[in-house]
């Protein structure tokens, strides 16, 4: 039984550096998929971006948890993510017997895409635009797995942080947004996971320092959908695969985001 019309998942780039992860995540997307559950997998990559920035000579920028990308740098990170870490990807879905579809936020109109910030270089910021194409690849049974390169209308080609990708893929297809990380969920000042968050609890463990970098990135996405839907987003951990399928029922898992 599936609850969920769309579930949208986001894994970070830390499970594409281990085979057991993904067969895992991509052993349960099959179970789900073969019960009902449409899913859309989008997907970052920031730590093969870093390793391939070393490898060219480049440094690494990070604003406030999103990466500077200035044009000279720009070419690395979209052969990165749209290229190598999409098909590790789809590698692994391969090797589930699951069909998959790479694609990244340029395809098939499916987001709008302008530049974020100018200090921020090449980061694009996106919206919702066309869920043809994904409605299309879902109703085949395929999986969409997702970079979060896009373009923008003038030609650039730009890097979005994966955690905005999905939440304006999910905001697209109305879907359920789950965050998969290498952490089972938000921590508070001991580490300990927090099970449910609202905007001003989040507000204070940022203003404390203890929500930052990527996770206060990350937090601050699924509050917008969540705000959004009206209804809460969870973040957890692909670490954690077996619970994916008490999701798929309507269970809970790692931190709900609360509208
Ligand atoms: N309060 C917090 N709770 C959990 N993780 C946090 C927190 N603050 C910062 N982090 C860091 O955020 C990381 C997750 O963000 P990020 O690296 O961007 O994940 P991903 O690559 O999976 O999107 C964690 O590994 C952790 O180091
Ligand atoms: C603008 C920006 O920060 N883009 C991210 C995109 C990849 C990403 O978000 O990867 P994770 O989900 O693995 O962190 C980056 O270049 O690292």
């Amino acid at each position: 039984m599936t609850t969920h019309s769309v579930l949208v998942l986001k894994v970070g780039g830390a499970l594409l550096q281990t085979e057991t992860g993904m067969a895992n995540l991509m052993s349960a997307i099959k179970d789900m998929t073969a019960a009902g559950q449409k899913i859309v997998l989008v997907h970052g990559g920031g730590c093969l971006v870093d390793e391939q920035l070393t490898a060219n000579g480049k440094d690494i920028i990070k604003l406030d948890g999103l990466r500077v990308t200035p044009a000279d740098q720009i070419g690395i990170v979209v052969g990165a993510l749209a290229g190598t870490s999409n098909k590790i990807l789809q590698a692994a879905a391969a090797k589930a017997g699951v069909v998959s579809v790479g694609m990244s936020l340029g395809d098939g109109n499916v987001v709008k895409a302008n530049i974020k910030d100018e200090r921020l270089g090449l980061v694009g910021e996106v919206t919702p635009n066309d869920a043809s194409y994904l409605n299309f690849i879902l109703q085949q049974g395929w999986l969409p797995i997702c970079s979060s390169i896009a373009i923008s209308d003038t030609g650039e080609m730009l890097n979005v942080n994966a955690d905005q990708a999905a939440t304006a893929l999910a905001k697209l297809v109305n879907g359920t947004l789950v965050l998969l990380s290498d952490v089972s969920g938000v921590w508070d000042a001991n580490k300990q996971v927090i099970k449910s968050l609202n905007k001003s609890q989040i507000e204070t463990l940022v203003a404390d320092g203890v929500i930052e970098k990527g996770m206060k990135v990350k937090v601050e996405a699924a509050l917008e959908v969540a705000q959004w839907m009206g209804k809460p987003v969870l973040v957890a951990s692909w670490q954690e695969t077996e619970q994916l399928k008490t999701l798929a029922q309507g269970g809970s898992i790692g931190t709900q985001i609360q509208p």
